[in-house]
Order: C-alpha cells, then structure tokens, then sequence
C-alpha cells in the first residue's frame, strides 16, 4: 500500500539551522526539537483510506486550515479502493469503515461522497461516481432536461473508527443546482454543481472558497467537535 505522513513537518524543520545559530539559540532550538519530537511521539496515528487524489487533497487542506497547520493526531494515507456496497449511504460508509479497520487495524478515516438530485428521488446518491465516469458532468445536467427541478444535494459522509474499532458517522451536506458546465472538470462533478446563493460553480471557486461552504468541510467540523469532546478518540 502507499502509505504518506502527514502532519509532521514540525518534526524536520528545527534541525537544518543548527550552523548559523548562536549557541545559546541552538540549545534553544534542541530543546524545543526535542519536546515537538515528543509531542510528535504522543500524537495518535490515524490513517485516512482512499483511492480519491483530489478527496486527499481536500481533506488535508481542510484539516491544515482547521488546525492552524499542525494537527493533534498523525495523518497518513492509504491508497487503497476500499469496496462499496449497495444500500443508503451510511450504510456504504459503516462498511467501508470496518474493511479500513480491518486493513489498519487502528484508527482511521474513510469518505464517502454523493451527489443526490431532487427530481431523481435522491439518485444518483452515492453512485454518482459510476454516472460521472459514464457520462460526465454535462451527461449528468443532461439527465434533469425533462425536468423543471434542477436542485440536488452534495453530501459528504465520514466515518472514522476509533482504537476499539467503534465506528461514528458523521455528515455535512450543501444544497445547490445542477447547471450546464461551463469550464474544464476540476474534480468529478464540481463543474456542473452551483451552490444555493452563487452564481458560479464548485468549479469555478478557488479551493478556499470552496472549503469554506462544501459538504466536506461541514462533516469534517462535526468530526473535529467529536475529537474535541472525546479527546480520547483521537
Ligand atoms: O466534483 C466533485 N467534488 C467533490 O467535492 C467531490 N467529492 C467526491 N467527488 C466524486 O464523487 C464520487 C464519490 O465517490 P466516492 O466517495 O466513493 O469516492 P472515490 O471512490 O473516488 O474515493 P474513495 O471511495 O476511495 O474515498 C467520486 O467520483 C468522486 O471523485 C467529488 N466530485
Ligand atoms: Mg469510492
């Protein structure tokens, strides 16, 4: 598997100056070294699991934002395709979870993401990837043209589990329309997917912009309010 850290930057970075300062500022900088590196000791190791490049990304800028660049917990990453069962999208979540768990056999995180239209009674839902690989995202406006309700709902679902292999999901979800693209693909779908209140798509947004209202950053909140009420979890 292809298994990256994250996170520890703080680790590396007090080291490489250790010729140019005094030696009053370098045994500064040791002791300062050696408490990160023991902070870097303590932090749990939690793997996120996804065969999602561009999910990764997000994830990790979201995460960086959040904690001002240096997280409480040591993030690597699994490149694996986990499988996905049928069903509602917890449901395809939870089961992703423990195939994780059972892979890590630790704490980890796993993502699942749909897309739901209104006039299609929630479909494609967590399917979307297998419609967006078909037919794209101008396929995907396509398939509202004999419809009047062009509204649908991102949602992002995360599960993570925790040491004791218990998983907990949670979720974030942003309204918008299903519009005709009109620029290059970014990620999957964002180029014909306008949130409620723009005038311009997930795809047209700078990635801050968009971190700023997505429905990835908004499960994402609920999981760091879960890591901070149960600090143990983390
Ligand atoms: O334009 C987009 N903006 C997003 O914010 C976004 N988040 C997910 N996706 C796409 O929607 C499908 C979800 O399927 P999905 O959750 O199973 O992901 P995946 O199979 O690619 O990765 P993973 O399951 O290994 O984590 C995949 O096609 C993803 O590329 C997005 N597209
Ligand atoms: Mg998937």
């Amino acid at each position: 598997f292809n298994s990256i850290a994250y996170g520890t930057s703080l680790d590396y970075n007090l080291h490489q100056e250790e010729f140019i300062l005094s030696p009053r500022k370098f045994h500064e900088r040791q002791r300062r070294s050696s408490y990160a590196m023991s902070a870097a000791l303590t932090r749990k190791k939690i793997s996120f699991i996804t065969g999602n490049e561009k999910k990764l990304q997000e994830v990790l800028q979201i995460f960086e934002k959040m904690y001002n660049g240096t997280l409480p917990f040591e993030l690597s990453r699994m490149n694996v395709n986990l499988d996905e069962l049928q069903g509602d999208r917890n449901f395809i979540c939870k089961k992703k979870a423990l195939q994780a768990f059972k892979i890590v056999k630790g704490p980890c995180i796993v993502e699942d993401t749909s897309l739901c239209f209104n006039a299609l009674g929630g479909l494609p839902g967590p399917y979307v990837k297998w419609f967006t690989e078909a037919v794209g995202p101008s396929g995907l406006y396509r398939m509202l043209q004999g419809f009047n309700d062009k509204s649908a709902t991102a949602v992002c679902t995360i599960a993570y589990v925790n040491q004791d292999g218990k998983v907990t999901i949670f979720s974030g979800e942003t309204s918008g329309t299903i519009v005709n693209p009109t620029t290059e693909e970014t990620f999957g779908w964002d180029s014909c997917f306008q949130p409620t209140g723009y005038d311009i798509t997930f795809a047209h947004m700078t990635k801050e912009e968009k971190n700023l209202i997505s429905h990835r950053i908004k499960a994402m909140k609920k999981l760091k309010d879960h890591f901070e009420l149960f600090l143990n979890d983390v």
